[in-house]
């Protein structure tokens, strides 16, 4: 558990040198922080010498003063003088919450400090024009001198992407005739700018925002890099126009692998459970009745897959469920036979991700945050809530799958352990390749120590060892295998190894899962489950979605190298998520299918709880019935045709013009930085620092010199090679001829060695020439031209 003590750091902030304006003083004073944490301590001197920074701190060190109090103090101490239509900082993060959270925690400030500056809170979430359209007004009559806010819409304040409201695609003509909205507000006197979660603002998705918000900032301005993953995106940073920037890391050492150095707080523990997917949920339930009464957030990859398990869990833990079929009556029975399964009394649960709107989101935010400790509580949640927030007390963070990028391991992991407090992390993986990503994180300095399985004796008490019915699966299911594996041989001959080798894999997988004694329990939970999804079409078609949205993001995995869909027991995979029937998805081709037992039921009949809905489907099902059959043409059979086909391309597609994209700037950038070094003038660098397109117009000029260049050496190159090529054509000619007239008798193999041995001699005599005149020839005689190369 959480403790409840806030633990001391480092120095007092009076220590601070340059010191800290008196008002800043007393207000992190009424913050109730007395000292600075590590990464304070060495940003913050750091920026207000000027200076850029790069930082990299483990999750809930404190970052977000490291930068906001720079920030203000240079503001004040440069008595920066800004217009009602002038900005004089910028803060951008990747999230609509995070910049919600930074714009509290600056308020704040502010409000303590008494400094005069008004800060304004820059995010998307709606698309009506009048909110749009209430946000500009806002924009025009607070005339902000701070702006915080999440890339996409801060690019439309400043880069005038809005107009009368609307947003405007780049170049759109509007009805007025204008071709862009005019920037609501100037970033010319711009003191400072800074990227929270850089790392992640720096991948593809934010690319071309923020290459636009760039283009309107000066470039004479101070900028603050911070991450608790910073050093994944170094490669990037060229793109900010950082300058001789200072580097901050803040290193953690594992007090029990004597000092190792780690990437996460010590504070945090985090184990990992290889089990078959089948039995994350009773896990899960069962690690949840084991802690008691605290605060936990779960991961997901998927949305489908948070709105899957929202619902049910809502069904499980919570006092009042929605509307159950079969009225009162009904509604008990199935929580007694629920409650079996989890003893732990009823939580409240919530649910975030990025597909929910924007008032839903916050209000789930705001009320999981406002849950004191002491109360068992569930976020269900995707990565929208990996990164930055701060959510109080947050004792478990379990993730039902590893991430698809990385990086949001540890930023997952960090809801819970923050600012010196504990906390503790659990994740699942697959028995086989996904075993691998253990040592994975071992390499990126994030250790983790194998967590217990847990069991359910028949009282339902949670135990650590297997009950006595707990039997070996392999016995079960061995002879199913073998039966696969016969009809297998029969078309082995016939494919190209290709069966041969899906088998080999399946049994290794098999052979992993069958080490794992079999749980009864958690299969009469599943069991359960179908049930409910049997009575429900809701949770029987969230569950379906949610199934076949995993199957897709596992295929999207960064680390795709530990994370094969080949390897994947994708039937367990499926006996996790309760489904009903298998779905019909190219991914399960050549699986043992015959693993999964269909639940025994027209899915058609299973009713929508909201009888309105209901009605409405079953109008809909009954003229289906009667249309006459639509004559569907014949399609020939590929692997790989599918509806989830057009989604994925999009994808791919989407996925090469970033890339296209991203190629296309680090090439302009990485120019212009060269360019800036290879001009000595002061006056010219000067120049082409307060206009960008200066610096573009040198570099295609001097990229056309280039290429005339290039150009003329390549002519003169090819008329040299042409030269030499053509005397030595001429030479082995001759000596061809000649040799023909002489030899006429000799045979073909005869006649080649005889040649070659001429042609040699003939190198011989021209490297001999070629020395003399200070030249090398390589000649192979015969076989390239290429090497015939002067
Ligand atoms: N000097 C301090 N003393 C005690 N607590 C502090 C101090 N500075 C910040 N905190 C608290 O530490 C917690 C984490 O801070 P913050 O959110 O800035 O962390 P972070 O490093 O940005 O984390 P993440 O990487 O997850 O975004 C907050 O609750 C904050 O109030």
């Amino acid at each position: 558990m959480a403790d409840s003590v806030v633990p001391t750091f480092g120095r007092p902030w009076s220590a601070l040198q340059p010191a800290l304006s008196p008002a800043m003083l007393d207000a992190v004073s009424s913050l109730g922080f007395e000292n600075m944490t590590p990464v304070q301590e060495a940003t913050i001197p750091a920026s207000l010498q000027n200076r850029d920074v790069v930082v990299e701190a483990a999750t809930g060190s404190g970052k977000t003063l490291s930068f906001l109090i720079p920030l203000l103090e240079l503001l004040h101490r440069k008595r920066t003088r800004l217009s009602h239509t002038e900005i004089g900082a910028i803060v951008i993060s990747p999230t609509r919450e995070l910049s919600r959270q930074i714009f509290t925690v600056l308020q704040e400030l502010l409000k303590l400090t008494a400094l005069p500056y008004t800060a304004h809170l820059v995010v998307g979430g709606s698309s009506s024009a009048t909110n749009t359209a209430d946000e500009m007004s806002v924009l025009k009559e607070l005339g902000p001198d701070i702006l915080v806010g999440t890339p996409g819409r801060l690019e439309d304040v400043l880069c005038g992407r809005l107009r009368n409201g609307k947003r405007l695609k780049s170049g759109m003509i509007t009805a007025s005739g204008g071709v862009r909205g005019r920037p609501r507000v100037s970033a010319a006197k711009l003191e400072v700018l800074v990227m929270d979660e850089a790392d992640r603002l720096l991948d593809m998705g934010f690319e071309a925002s923020l290459t636009a918000i760039f283009s309107v900032l000066p470039k004479q301005r101070r900028t603050g890099l911070f991450s608790a993953t910073m050093s994944e995106a170094l490669g990037q940073l060229v793109r900010t126009g950082l300058r001789n920037p200072v580097r901050v890391q803040v290193q953690v050492h594992d007090r029990s692998t004597a000092g190792s150095e780690r990437r996460v707080p010590a504070s945090l523990a985090i184990r990992y459970l290889v089990s078959p997917p089948d039995r994350k949920l009773a896990q899960i339930l069962r690690l949840i009745q084991m802690g008691g009464p605290l605060k936990y957030i779960v991961y997901f990859s998927t949305c489908a897959a948070v709105d899957y398990f929202y619902r049910l869990l809502r069904r499980m833990l919570c006092p009042l469920p929605a509307i159950v079929p079969g009225g009162k009556r009904a509604m008990r029975e199935e929580r007694d036979r629920l409650r079996e399964h989890f003893q732990g009394g009823s939580a409240s649960v919530h649910s975030l991700h990025g597909q929910m709107v924007q008032s839903k989101r916050q209000a789930t935010y705001e009320s999981f945050s406002a849950i004191p400790p002491g109360e068992l509580a569930i976020l269900l949640c995707t990565d929208v809530a990996s990164r930055g927030l701060d959510i109080p007390d947050v004792d478990y963070v379990i993730q039902w799958d590893p991430p698809t990028d990385p990086k949001s391991f540890a930023h997952r992991c960090g809801r819970t352990a923050r600012a010196g407090r504990s906390g503790q992390a659990l994740v699942f993986l697959s028995p086989g390749a996904e075993e691998t990503y253990i040592d994975f994180l071992a390499l990126r300095k994030i250790p983790m120590v194998p967590a217990d399985y847990l069991w359910q004796d028949s009282e339902g008490a949670v135990t650590m060892e297997p009950p006595a019915d707990a039997i070996s699966l392999v016995e079960e299911e061995s002879d199913l295998e073998e039966s696969e594996d016969e009809a297998d041989d029969a078309e082995e001959a016939d494919d190209g190894g290709e069966k041969k080798r899906r088998r080999k894999r399946r049994a290794r997988n098999q052979d992993q899962l069958s080490k794992y004694p079999a749980d009864t329990r958690s299969d009469a939970l599943l069991e359960l489950i179908r049930g409910l999804a049997a009575t429900d079409r809701d949770i029987y078609e969230r569950g379906k979605l949610a199934f076949v949205s995993f199957v897709q993001s596992y295929s999207k995995h960064e680390a795709s190298f530990i994370f094969r869909l080949k390897e994947l027991p994708i039937i367990e995979v499926a006996k996790g998520f309760a489904l009903l029937h298998l779905p019909s998805m190219p991914e399960l081709c050549g699986r043992p299918v015959s693993r999964f037992i269909p639940y025994a039921i027209d899915t058609d009949t299973i009713p929508l709880l909201d009888s309105k809905r209901e009605t409405h489907r079953l109008e809909k099902l009954e003229k289906a019935k009667l249309a006459p059959p639509v004559k569907v043409e014949k399609r020939e059979k590929n692997n790989t045709d599918s509806w989830t086909d057009a989604k994925e391309a999009k994808d791919r597609a989407r996925e090469r013009k970033l890339k296209r994209i991203r190629r296309r700037d680090a090439v302009a950038s990485v120019e212009e930085a060269r360019l800036m070094q290879e001009i000595e003038d002061p006056k010219i660098r000067e120049a082409m620092a307060k206009d960008p397109l200066l610096a573009k117009r040198m570099i295609s000029r001097r990229d056309k010199s280039l290429r005339d260049m290039a150009e003329i050496s390549a002519s003169k190159n090819q008329s040299s090679r042409q030269t030499a090529t053509r005397t030595l054509d001429d030479i082995i000619a001759d000596a061809q001829s000649t040799k023909r007239k002489s030899e006429s008798s000799s045979s073909e193999d005869e006649d080649s060695w005889e040649a070659l041995a001429r042609k040699e001699a003939i190198r011989k005599k021209l490297a001999a020439k070629a020395k003399g005149k200070g030249k090398k020839f390589t000649f192979n005689p015969g076989f390239s031209d290429e090497e015939n190369s002067s």
